[in-house]
């Protein structure tokens, strides 16, 4: 069963000429697929429509086997797919990177202690113990992706969206992501502009050009 089934994906924001006019792909379970493309070609946009975040002017998504046209379909969705956004400030919203990695986890229905016990396990996987009493909105752009990323691994998901993931960090930390990304078991659609990351990472690639998806 494939993980997504995008099929002739239109969508443009109200009043603007459509960015995305028929895109398509599949993402099967395990792979890694990497979105390659100009400014403003549309990848964002694209994973914002993966998630229910955006819907749709035509064309349609199957994600976990289902179609997924309405907004109650896609809680399942963003529960099984994690979106690494590509500004962390769209993700992070506690006051602590602790409290910040519970809320996965909480929402989920785990229990205080054991959220926590999960939010150590991750951070301790990511290096980022050190952070974990910090206030998050005092933290660097390089650490709030990290943190990011901790946040989104704190649920689970069977896949992971990445928008931009190396974004602000440095090269010591983008060497430490692109390991870490190797090592986990979840199939990844991984955008980017980063040539060298695409290769060690997903080296499968697309390319949105003119509101597609073609081979890279
Ligand atoms: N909320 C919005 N309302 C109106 N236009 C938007 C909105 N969000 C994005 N856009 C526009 O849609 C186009 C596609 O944006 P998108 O962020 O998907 O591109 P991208 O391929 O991810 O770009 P980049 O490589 O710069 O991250 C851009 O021209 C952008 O300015």
């Amino acid at each position: 069963m494939a993980l997504f089934e995008l099929d002739g994906l239109v969508f443009g924001y109200s009043g603007r000429p459509a960015i995305l006019q028929g895109a398509s792909l599949t993402l099967e379970a395990g792979q890694r697929l990497s979105i390659a493309g100009a400014n403003g070609s549309g990848k964002s946009t694209l994973l914002q429509l993966m998630v229910g975040l955006l819907v749709p002017q035509s064309g349609q998504i199957r994600a976990f086997g289902q179609a997924r046209r309405a907004e109650p379909d896609f809680h399942e969705v963003r529960r099984r797919a994690g979106l690494v956004f590509q500004d962390p400030d769209d993700q992070l919203f506690c006051p602590t990177v602790a409290e910040d990695v519970a809320f996965g986890p909480l929402n989920l229905g785990l229990g205080r202690a054991a959220a926590m016990d999960q939010v150590e396990a991750v951070l301790t996987r990511l290096d980022l113990m050190h952070l974990k009493d910090r206030v998050t909105h005092r933290l660097s752009g390089g650490e709030k992706r990290l943190v990011s990323l901790a946040a989104v691994l704190a649920m689970e998901p069977e896949v992971l969206l990445l928008d931009e993931p190396t974004n602000a960090l440095d090269e010591e930390n983008a060497g430490r992501l692109v390991a870490i990304l190797q090592g986990l078991p979840q199939a990844i659609l991984l955008v980017t502009h980063d040539a060298e990351m695409r290769a060690q990472v997903a080296p499968q690639g697309l390319r949105m050009t003119a509101g597609r998806l073609v081979p890279a």
